[in-house]
């Protein structure tokens, strides 16, 4: 009997020893203990910088010689952060790195299986994302019918704002996720054909359930995610409980409207959206291949994430800076009022206004320079930057580390557009990526540029942001999570003059 249990903690005991080995030439970083790995060491560093890239900038300060890769292990996770632009160009061009991670977090989303184009790899991933795009090209994606589309929401949102003032001169809004609404229905009327009102009580519910969760997890993963036993010990203070149950309702949301397009469809009318596609395609070959009913779930599950949260938040952050830096607003409105005059922006002035199109850029610089990339993952043993990579561990673009950089970017925390102009025009240098690069890359940065050029613009010649009377600036303290987003704050909207 004793011998057993000797026998027995002699065996926990190698494990424990086992878990703390590094794999040989694997990248740099803080010691690992058993089970929890590194996680103790970046928690305590998190206390102090607020900030999980601060963390790993620290991190990378400490014990990376070359600075190129940090490597971690949180919980059961290898992780490793590619700190620097040479680094990322070589591990996105990689397609031994070219897998997106697998596991409880990833999978939780789509029902414990791997579904949609976000966080899937393979033939699922190839197969879909061709069809998805080559189909909602069909629908304006990309295309003309894309930013005229965006040009009617931008009309839409200022006709809201001037119902808001009543004959008034001014109000004061809240704004860190005013343009959400707009932007989701550039994508939602390719994608099933709606727009919806910012006031609609479905999509205030919904975008409230989504800044939290966005704001609850980091792009690298959470505490069950790490130790996926918490979701079974601990499902509620892991987080696992508000995860699945955000997810429930918004899958109802989407299977709602997919329930609407089935009942709808008819065979000999044209389809008006992605969803009329699929559901065509699911009605004549059936769940063949890697279609189904759930891939379409989880499509538009992945296109309404990506699609929305990234977009506004970019936004979010341009405008708490604009509200800051009134010089900046006032010369974005000079370029608008020289160039489009009294008639709405669209997307065809975007050559001729340079300022307002590196204000753009400005804005997804500030929002990337806080949000990690997409996780990859090491689909074989590979190498990096001279390092070691096994198979299945996490690699992330560490964009902040590149965005914020004080020299790539010289004072990289103020908001100005002009260090993206040369001689009068836009020059965007070849360090700046923030849509990813190679396969991967980023589906929806044409829209996303588009959507972000066409309501700034659209709001700035109409309207003036101020700091709202009695309150403090929008603070520069950002919500850290999945995507980082500006601190909410009110700014006063002021009805601007015209000749
Ligand atoms: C400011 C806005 C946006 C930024 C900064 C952004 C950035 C990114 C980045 C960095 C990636 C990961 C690339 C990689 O893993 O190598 C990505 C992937 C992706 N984005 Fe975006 N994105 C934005 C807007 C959008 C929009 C509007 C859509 C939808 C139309 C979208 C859909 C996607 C999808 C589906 C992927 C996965 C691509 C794949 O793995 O094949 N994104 N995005």
């Amino acid at each position: 009997m004793w011998l057993t249990v000797l026998v027995v903690i002699l065996i926990i005991v190698i494990l424990l020893y086992l878990d703390t080995l590094k794999p040989k030439k694997f990248p740099p970083g803080p010691k690992w203990l058993p089970i929890v790995g590194s996680a103790l060491e970046v928690n305590k560093i998190r206390e102090n910088t607020k900030y999980l890239y601060k963390s790993f900038k620290e991190l990378s300060k400490l014990y990376s010689k070359d600075g190129h890769l940090l490597g971690l292990k949180i919980g059961k996770d290898r992780i490793v952060m590619v700190n620097t632009v040479e680094a990322n160009k070589e591990m996105l061009y990689n397609e031994d790195i070219d897998g997106r991670p697998k596991g409880i977090f990833y999978q939780t989303r789509t029902w414990g299986e791997r579904k949609g184009v976000l966080l899937t790899d393979g033939e699922l991933w190839k197969e879909q994302r061709k069809f998805l795009i080559k189909h909602l090209k069909e629908f304006g994606f990309g295309r003309k019918g894309m930013s005229e589309i965006a040009f009617s929401e931008a009309g839409h949102m200022v006709n809201d704002i001037l119902e808001i003032l009543d004959n008034k001169d001014n109000a004061i809004l809240p704004m860190h996720n005013f343009f959400s609404t707009y932007i989701l229905n550039t994508l939602w009327t390719m994608m099933a054909g709606i727009r919806y009102k910012p006031s609609d009580p479905r999509m205030v519910l919904l975008q409230a359930i989504l800044f939290e969760l966005f704001s609850a997890i980091d792009m690298v993963g959470c505490p069950f995610s790490h130790f996926p036993v918490l979701s079974i010990i601990a499902p509620k203070s892991s987080g696992y409980t508000d995860f699945v149950s955000i997810h429930k309702r918004i899958w109802q949301f989407l299977r709602d409207e997919i329930a609407v397009h089935k009942m709808r469809f008819d065979p000999n009318k044209e389809d008006k959206d992605f969803m009329d596609v699929y559901v065509r395609a699911l009605r004549e070959y059936g769940e063949v291949n890697t279609y189904s009913e759930g891939q379409l779930v989880a499509t538009c599950l992945d296109m309404f994430m990506a699609g929305t949260e990234t977009t506004n938040k970019s936004m979010s952050f341009a405008f708490s800076y604009l509200v800051r830096e009134q010089e900046v607003q006032k010369k974005a409105q000079e370029e608008i009022d020289r160039v489009v005059g009294n008639r709405q922006p669209c997307l065809d002035d975007r050559p001729n206004m340079p300022y307002n199109e590196a204000l753009v850029h400005e804005c997804i610089r500030h929002f990337m320079g806080r949000t990690f990339g997409v996780p990859h993952r090491a689909l074989r043993n590979t190498t990096l930057a001279g390092y070691n990579i096994p198979q299945d561990t996490m690699v992330v673009s560490n964009f902040p580390n590149i965005l914020m950089d004080e020299v790539l970017f010289p004072e990289p925390y103020s908001f100005n557009p002009d260090r993206f102009i040369i001689n009068g025009k836009l020059c965007l240098p070849d360090f700046f990526f923030p849509f990813g690069l190679s396969k991967h890359r980023c589906m929806g940065d044409v829209l996303a540029k588009c959507n972000i050029f066409v309501l700034t613009t659209t709001i700035l010649q109409s309207f003036s942001l101020l700091p709202a009377p009695g309150e403090p600036l929008p603070s520069l303290e950002h919500v850290d999570g999945a995507t980082a987003s500006a601190a909410p704050f009110n700014a006063l909207v002021v009805r601007r003059k015209t000749e």
